[in-house]
């Protein structure tokens, strides 16, 4: 590993979080981590890690495929932004949101009031590579999934362009380099996470 590779790293392990103070909400296409970062960064931090697709498909008792085929988008999108907004009410931690919710004008008003809002940045053979062999993300289940990926993430980078912090996940950064990253970036919100 060059020189360069370990700073952050290093320049991280000096450093010791402390007290959070905002809830840490990830944002970003599917297949971004969202789900595997947040959790990794919540055990890392210590505090509780809350999914909102995980909160919907267990209310529901239904996988998100199945919500949409029985309800339907908009119902899946009424429901993301009533469990965003509970789940920001409740104890501060670390909350990884779906793909689509950071681009509700709405959500993005409850998530910077009530959290600080991390986009995971990913580009798209990055997300593909992540996403295509797995079945679970019903906005893919067209006729040419790659194409779908694509237009979905020219159509959203410019609303999760719009979050508090950037964080670049390239592909080769594992989940743990991932949560270094983000902690880093954190370093310049001590509203957000005191250190030691
Ligand atoms: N930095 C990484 N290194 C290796 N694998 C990763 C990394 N980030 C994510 N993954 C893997 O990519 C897949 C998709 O990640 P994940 O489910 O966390 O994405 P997501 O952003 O939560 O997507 P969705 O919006 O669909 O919920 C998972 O199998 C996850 O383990
Ligand atoms: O990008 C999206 O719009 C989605 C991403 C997933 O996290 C789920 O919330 C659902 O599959 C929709
Ligand atoms: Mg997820």
């Amino acid at each position: 590993m060059s020189e360069n590779e370990q700073k952050p790293r290093s320049e991280i392990a000096d450093l010791v979080p402390g007290q959070l103070k905002k809830t840490i909400v990830m944002v970003g296409m599917m297949g971004a981590g969202k789900t595997a970062v947040g959790r990794a960064l919540a055990a890392r931090l210590n505090v509780p890690f809350l999914d909102s697709d995980h909160e919907i498909e267990s209310a529901a008792n239904l996988t998100i495929p199945e919500i949409f085929a029985r309800d339907g988008e908009p119902f899946f999108r009424q429901k993301e932004r009533q469990v965003i907004n509970r789940l920001l009410e409740k104890e501060r931690g670390v909350l990884s949101t779906g793909g689509g919710a950071f681009l509700s004008e709405e959500n993005r008003r409850i998530i910077t009031s009530g959290g600080v809002s991390v986009w995971l940045q990913a580009d798209l053979q990055v997300l593909w590579n992540r996403v295509k062999h797995r079945d679970t993300r019903p906005l893919l289940r067209t006729e040419n999934p790659y194409a779908t990926l694509r237009s979905l993430y020219d159509a959203r980078v410019p609303l999760y362009a719009l979050a508090d912090l950037q964080v670049v996940s390239d592909g080769r950064a594992s989940i743990e380099t991932m949560v270094d990253r983000v902690l880093q970036s954190l370093r310049a919100r001590p509203d957000v996470l005191e250190w030691k």
